[in-house]
């Protein structure tokens, strides 16, 4: 195989967006195809890969999961292996996951583990989600390929590389995305009074939505709303007819989430009086929270302590959020942040992850598989 650097900065050139990762299901199938196949058994499932590697002595199987996806991103880093899909682009570190992954099965594909594990290469994390699908395909149709415990890392910008931050019990929040339609009457923009004008309507929803966190949320609990994107309105002298906020919800539980959707409800129906206009919902894709088995986070916390170079950190919740979630309703597992070192933060169009958390992990990660 090539360097894990060289294989990073090609599968950061083909960012592709969830359910349509063609060109990377073929990059990843053609290097695991490249390996002495003696261990491994390989399936695909939609634009994911899963492959099997048979242990030397196996008492139980552990899986590896990566995410494989892009965001829809125009990058500004100007690297000289920046995206070569306009407006598409890794800058949630899927290409590091997917590269260290690519190295386990190599490292494994070359030198036997003594347990059986399952790499699994997950369309779809940023949206609208591979991970709960891909377990109902599996638990249906191939339930050899449930493993007894499940790991993942998702890179962090903000440490330095070397860092192992986890906990055990929640690590990130439950997710719900947010698609608001609102609909006026549009008209001429020198008679406001004969339209009902759908920007302004936004407006006052974005504003009374920020309410919901400072109002109705218990302040010793925590939630976010975010509106990543507003749009309305065709032109400057026409007022607005339609407007669209799409955004995501955040909470450390699914009452919470309840009761804020409830709260946007009420809302949305106050705007709509209010504005003599009609809105409709739509939640899009929902995350259920990723929670670490108490064991498995330990486990992990304990190896990290007494790695070479390593800086194990016990990490507070965040409100990312994260489809593996879904592999951790069912499986014992845990993920960690790895440090990535870099500037700009995640989803950022100039994130930069430090390579060397390749390497890094990929040893990390290869020998806490032998471990356990
Ligand atoms: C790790 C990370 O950044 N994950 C995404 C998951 C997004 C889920 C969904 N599309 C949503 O926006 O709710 C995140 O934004 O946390």
């Amino acid at each position: 195989m090539d360097t894990l650097i060289q294989i990073r900065r090609d599968l950061h050139q083909i960012p592709e967006l969830g359910f349509q990762e063609f060109k990377t299901q073929k990059y990843l199938l053609n290097k695991v195809q490249s390996l002495p196949q003696d261990y491994l058994t390989i399936s695909t499932w939609k634009t994911g890969i899963v492959v099997q590697i048979a242990g030397s002595n196996p008492t139980k199987t552990v899986g590896w999961r990566t995410d494989i996806d892009g965001l829809p991103i125009v990058e500004e880093t100007n690297l000289p292996f920046a995206s070569t899909h306009e407006g598409q682009m890794h800058a949630c570190g899927h290409d590091c996951h997917m590269t260290i992954a690519l190295a386990l099965v190599q490292a494994f594909a070359t030198n036997q583990p003594k347990q059986n594990v399952i790499v699994y290469f997950q369309p779809a994390e940023e949206g609208p989600g591979g991970a709960e699908p891909m377990l109902e395909w599996i638990k249906s149709e191939r339930p050899d390929l449930l493993p007894d415990e499940i790991y993942a890392l998702h890179i962090a910008p903000e440490h330095p590389v070397g860092t192992v931050a986890t906990r055990p019990g929640l690590l990130f929040a439950n997710t719900s995305e947010l698609f608001i339609d609102l609909k006026g009457l549009g008209g001429h923009a020198a008679y406001p009074h004969k339209t009902r004008d759908m920007t302004v309507a936004a407006a006052n929803l974005i504003l009374q939505l920020q309410t919901i966190i400072s109002r109705n949320v218990d302040p010793m609990e925590s939630a976010v709303i975010t509106i990543g994107k507003m749009t309305s309105g065709t032109v400057q002298n026409i007022v607005a007819e339609n407007a669209r906020l799409e955004g995501t919800i955040r909470t450390l539980n699914a009452e919470a989430m309840k009761e804020v959707k409830r709260r946007i409800e009420a809302i949305c129906k106050g705007i709509e009086a209010s504005f003599e206009c009609s809105i409709s919902i739509d939640y899009g894709s929902m995350y259920y929270e990723v929670n670490n088995n108490e064991d498995c986070a330990n486990k992990l916390l304990s190896f990290a302590e007494q790695f070479e170079n390593c800086k194990a950190v016990l990490s507070p919740a965040a409100m990312t959020g994260e489809d593996f979630g879904y592999f951790l309703k069912e499986i014992p597992g845990a993920l960690y942040w790895a440090g990535a070192n870099c500037e700009y933060g995640l989803h950022h169009a100039k994130i930069t992850p430090d390579e060397d958390l390749l390497a890094f992990n990929a040893n990390f990660v290869e020998q806490f598989i032998r471990s356990l």
